[in-house]
């Protein structure tokens, strides 16, 4: 168990850590988040007794780590810093095996009797440790390099793999997939789960909230200094409180796929007047996710519908946060879902008919869409060269063209301002 007790810190003028106190199990994984600048490195430089608060302690299975000396601490924990910069020229295998320091005697490099691989048995000897590092971050391949002639990503795994060689209960990461590519991304969050499995207790800084929340069991959300969230990520990771930390306008979702907790930033609103107006959007089989984002993203209050469930579309707006009329898997619009779309284009200032199919089958669709207030046809193709025999449905749709703003998708915000403007 890590405790941290009212941990503050001072460097040059600023209070950069300010009354931190948190706990993190045994056997857990726990997410630093928070904007740049917050105190994570500097909570990390704490919990692993390089720093010493000025007021507060971190204690590592009941001892002060500060009153530690730096070899039973070094036993403790291990570190995998942000810089991984080294300036000295030994090859790969041996700056693993610094790892080892800590269990060896001070004369010479013999193994200090304290050694718990040395109690291991024959088969964990320093060497094997260091080998078994090595290959869990996929290093091995560099091992007679030198230190100097590995890129920043390899550099980075080979200091996870000093730290895992240094084999203590306690690792603690910053920024550890900071320079990986993706597969290195995840392949070392999925050696960090297995080794939390294995019983490890993790601590590690991560700016890249959805890998952080897929993870992580616990985030400590920092914030100039002090703790604003923390708990699971489903409770940290919430709207306002991302506003909060971040300053940015943000959705909370879970992941389609992995069904994580998901957050999709989105652009500050535009400068200029404020959109608050309310748009319903009438479209789908995966052709308005665009239209979607850049709707919500410039601040209009948007709903969508009638999607069918499955659609890809109805996955961007529950990304969005935005709200849906759904109706069944491949099923035409049933009364419930057309009274639901009728009500939703009556409550919006803007309905936006986008490139949708004309036939029978949409009829009902395009008669809720002309009670709308204000109407935008989304058009690929200019009307006449879609060759429409007649039908009630064209008729509709030719109707609401003649009233709305007939755009390309790419006009549809300037359109829409047309018609907020009362311009249509
Ligand atoms: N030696 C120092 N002297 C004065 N201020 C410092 C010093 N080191 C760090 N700071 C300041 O302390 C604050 C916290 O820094 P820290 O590196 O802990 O933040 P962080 O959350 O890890 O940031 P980032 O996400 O950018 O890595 C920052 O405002 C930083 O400028």
């Amino acid at each position: 168990m890590i405790r941290i007790e009212d941990v503050s810190v001072t460097l040059g003028d600023s209070r950069v850590l300010d009354g931190v106190s948190a706990r993190v199990p045994d056997g857990k994984f726990v997410g630093l988040v928070g904007p740049n600048g917050a105190g994570k490195t500097t909570l990390l430089r704490a919990m692993n007794g390089v720093l010493s608060p000025d007021s507060g302690r971190v204690l590592v299975d009941g001892d002060a780590i500060a009153d530690l000396s730096s070899k039973a601490a070094s036993r403790r924990v291990a570190t995998v810093p942000q810089d991984t910069t080294l300036s000295f020229d030994f090859d790969v295998r041996d700056v693993v095996a610094m790892g080892r320091n800590p269990y060896r005697s001070r004369f010479g490099s013999g193994i200090d009797s304290s050694d718990r691989s040395a109690d291991d048995g024959e088969n964990s000897t320093s060497a094997a440790v260091v080998e078994r590092a090595m290959e869990r971050t996929d290093v091995m391949q560099f091992a007679d390099r030198s230190i100097t002639a590995v890129s920043g990503g390899e550099r980075q795994r080979i200091l996870l793999a000093r730290a895992l060689a240094q084999d203590t209960p306690v690792l603690l990461l910053d920024e550890p997939t900071a320079s990986l590519d993706i597969n290195h991304q995840v392949r070392t969050f999925e050696l960090v789960r297995e080794l939390v499995r294995e019983g490890k207790t993790v601590v590690a800084a991560i700016h890249d909230l959805n890998l952080a929340a897929h993870y992580c069991d616990e985030l400590l959300l920092l914030d100039s200094g002090s703790v604003l969230s923390s708990g699971p990520p489903t409770d940290v990771l919430v709207e306002d409180t991302l506003r909060e930390a971040f300053d940015a306008r943000a959705v909370v979702s879970s992941h389609p796929v992995t069904g994580s907790t998901y957050v999709t930033a989105l652009p500050e609103r535009a400068t200029g007047r404020e959109r608050d107006g309310k748009i319903h959007v009438v479209g789908g089989g995966g052709t308005v996710s665009r239209l979607l984002y850049v709707l919500s993203a410039a601040g209009y209050d948007v709903s969508v519908g009638v999607l069918n469930e499955g659609d890809s579309d109805l996955e961007t707006a529950r990304l969005l946060g935005l709200e849906t009329v759904v109706e069944e898997p491949f099923a035409p619009i049933g009364s419930e879902a057309q009274a639901a779309l009728e009500g939703k284009i009556r409550d919006a200032d803007v309905t936006i008919l986008s490139d949708v199919e004309i036939g029978s089958g949409n009829l009902a669709n395009l008669e809720a869409v002309s009670a709308a207030d204000s109407v935008v046809v989304v058009e690929e193709r200019q009307f006449e060269a879609r060759n429409y025999a007649g039908s009630a449905a064209v008729a509709s749709y030719r109707e609401l063209c003649e009233r709305g703003h007939v755009v390309p998708p790419d006009d549809v915000l300037s359109a829409v301002e047309d018609a907020f403007a009362g311009e249509s």
